[in-house]
């Protein structure tokens, strides 16, 4: 039997379909990128950051503060409170500019402003070639500190790391021994391995530590568009403990297992970007209020 000519028209568009499917791959590919490994930072000596012991008086008054007043009484009141008003209405870049005052106390790696940390953050992510959910991800990760401008008791309930409460304060946790002024290591439950938790309930089951990761997760979970990982990475990226000590292995379950890699993908360029060279918000406003006008409403309620 001849074999069938194919007409030079019909081939081309068979050939144009193909690109297509193609094309579509690579989005689907890229879609992945975000939790392949960081190469922003291989060359960082990353020995010179976290380095606690070394640190100032102003970090170490932090964490002893912050230490002895995280209770459990604390954090359900907190909470509570949280539900029953909106502080503010405003857009994310709005957000973004206010916070601009505040300096991180809890932070012995960087003194720059805010939206400094937040663009460095961001750009880090996309000079990666990371989706833009994630550079998203990065310019807001911190803007739960405005809790601090909407009437926050301190800056111990708002920045620095997160650890769970309502059991045994791990000893992963960074200067392990502050804890002992508070209340709750002498409580008869909550002193406990496992508190008031079923082992292996699952971090949705957990109270964390308040402050601006699980403030910024409550207010954004039904604010934006951002993907599920998104929302891992904003609110458990100040939880150390966990992704870098692997501490809490009891109380996690397998669905925790993904937002373990959320926050280990996210981590190097919070943590590392605190040394790249300064940005120019200015300059980088029109790209990211572009990104923020596809993820955001226009105003949030704070
Ligand atoms: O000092 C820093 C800072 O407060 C960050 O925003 C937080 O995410 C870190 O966990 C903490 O170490
Ligand atoms: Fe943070
Ligand atoms: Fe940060």
């Amino acid at each position: 039997m001849p074999m069938p000519v194919v007409d030079a028209h019909v081939f081309e568009e068979i050939s144009d379909a193909v690109d297509e499917v193609n094309k579509l791959k690579g989005t689907v590919e890229a879609s992945h990128e975000w939790d392949e490994e960081s190469h922003f930072d291989a060359d960082k000596d990353k020995t010179k950051f976290r380095q606690y012991e070394e640190a100032c008086d102003r970090v170490k008054n932090f964490y002893k503060e912050q230490h002895e007043k995280q209770t459990v009484e604390f954090n359900l009141r907190v909470r509570e409170n949280f539900k029953k008003t909106v502080r503010a209405r405003m857009s994310v870049w709005e957000a973004i500019e206010k916070l601009n005052t505040l300096v991180d106390e809890s932070d012995p790696d960087t003194t720059v402003s805010q939206i400094e940390h937040l663009l460095q953050t961001a750009e880090a992510i996309r000079r990666d070639g990371k989706p833009e959910w994630m550079q998203v991800a990065g310019l807001v990760h911190d803007l739960g500190k405005l809790l601090y401008l909407f009437g926050s008791e301190g800056q111990w309930d708002v920045v620095g790391d997160t650890f769970v409460v309502g059991c045994k304060f791990s000893d992963k946790i960074i200067y392990p021994d502050t804890f002992e002024n508070n209340p709750d290591s002498r409580d008869p439950v909550y002193s406990t391995e496992y508190g008031v938790y079923q082992p292996n309930c699952g971090l949705d089951n957990v109270m964390l530590s308040w402050g601006h990761d699980e403030y910024l997760y409550c207010v954004l979970k039904n604010q934006s568009s951002l993907p599920e990982a998104a929302l891992h990475m904003i609110r458990y990226h100040s939880f150390y403990p966990w992704h870098r000590e692997g501490a809490y292995s009891h109380l996690t379950n397998a669905n925790d297992e993904k937002a373990l890699e959320a926050a280990r993908a996210f981590n190097p360029y919070d943590l590392y970007s605190k040394s790249d060279d300064p940005v120019d918000p200015e300059k980088l406003k029109p790209y990211y209020q572009g990104l923020i006008a596809k993820f955001f409403p226009p105003v949030i309620e704070w």
